[in-house]
């Protein structure tokens, strides 16, 4: 059994671990953290998920439940899990990580982490998104050099506050890897006014905000004459907190590194 707690329980995806948490078979929740001072401190956390009593208590911070686990799983922000990097870190926890929107600083201290502790770290971790990775390099090796245009667009909720989403940029750093190309050189974030015509090695980005889209992603390769996408839609943030849940359970007893969904789900190239 892995003992598991949840960071962010109250939120969007941290609701969703709870229930995926409870659910799994080779799990036990071992604690789940709001934010400190919240009036959700003290509320059985299975409760507050509409899920029935769960015998386990919110609490506002890790150090009350220090000792009740092994694995923290995190969707919040970026500041936030860089300070359960750190505490997680100093007290020989694993770490599964779903945040996006981390910036290149950010990510650098999140390698530096990896070294001490082990760590799935996924802008996705749902098991579609990981195989479309591999479909991507095969398509853009066949293709991206052949006379077709790379563009990737995504779609998510309105209260998303990241763009592009995670997803879409390691889809469109799978593509640009597979063809040799430095994402940070081609990758075109923004399209507006005079900006010319497309070069021939750009892989651009198109973000739509609306609703309650819970993730959509397509990778278009566009020819003269024909086109192919690659779709990836979620209906459901569960599947995103099962495959956390099932992370959790992959990383725990782990040597110190930094591992991703491919590694979980054995979907990485030989
Ligand atoms: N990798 C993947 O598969 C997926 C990743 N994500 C990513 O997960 C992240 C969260 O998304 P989502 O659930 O929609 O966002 P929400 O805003 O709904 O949830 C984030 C939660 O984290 C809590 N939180 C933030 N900081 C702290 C803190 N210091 N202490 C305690 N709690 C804290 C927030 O509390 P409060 O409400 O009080 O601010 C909130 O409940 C995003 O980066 C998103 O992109 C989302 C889905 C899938
Ligand atoms: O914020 C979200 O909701 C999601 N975020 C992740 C991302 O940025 O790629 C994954 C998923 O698409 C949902």
């Amino acid at each position: 059994m892995t003992r598991i707690a949840i960071m962010g329980a109250s939120g969007r995806m941290g609701r969703m671990l709870v229930q995926a948490v409870l659910e799994d078979e080779h799990a036990d929740l071992g604690g789940a953290v709001v934010r400190s001072g919240s009036s959700l401190v003290g509320v059985d956390i299975g409760e507050l998920c509409g899920l029935g009593r769960a015998g386990v208590t919110a609490v506002g911070s890790l150090d009350r439940i220090i000792d009740d686990f092994d694995v923290l799983i995190d969707f919040t922000t970026p500041a936030t899990t860089l300070d359960n990097l750190a505490f997680c870190a100093e007290h020989g926890k694993g770490m599964v990580i779903g945040t996006t929107g981390l910036d290149a600083e950010q990510s650098n201290q999140l390698e530096a982490y990896a070294k001490r502790l082990p760590l799935v770290f996924a802008a996705n971790m749902s098991t579609g998104v990981n195989l479309s990775l591999n479909l991507l390099a095969t398509a853009a090796k066949a293709l991206g050099d052949a006379g077709f245009d790379i563009e990737v667009i995504e779609a998510h909720h309105r209260h998303k506050v990241d763009a592009p989403s995670g997803t879409a940029l390691m889809m469109g750093r799978a593509v640009a890897d597979a063809l040799g190309r430095d994402l940070d050189q081609c990758g075109v974030f923004s399209r507006v006014g005079q900006c010319g015509p497309r070069r021939s090695d750009e892989i651009g980005f198109a973000t739509v905000r609306g609703g309650d889209i819970v993730g959509e992603h397509t990778v278009m390769f566009v020819a003269e004459g024909e086109r192919i996408e690659i779709t990836h839609k979620a209906s459901s943030r569960m599947t995103f907190a099962r495959g956390a849940a099932r992370a959790a359970g992959w990383v725990a007893g782990r040597a110190p590194g930094h591992y991703d969904m491919q590694d979980v789900l054995g979907l990485k190239h030989g």
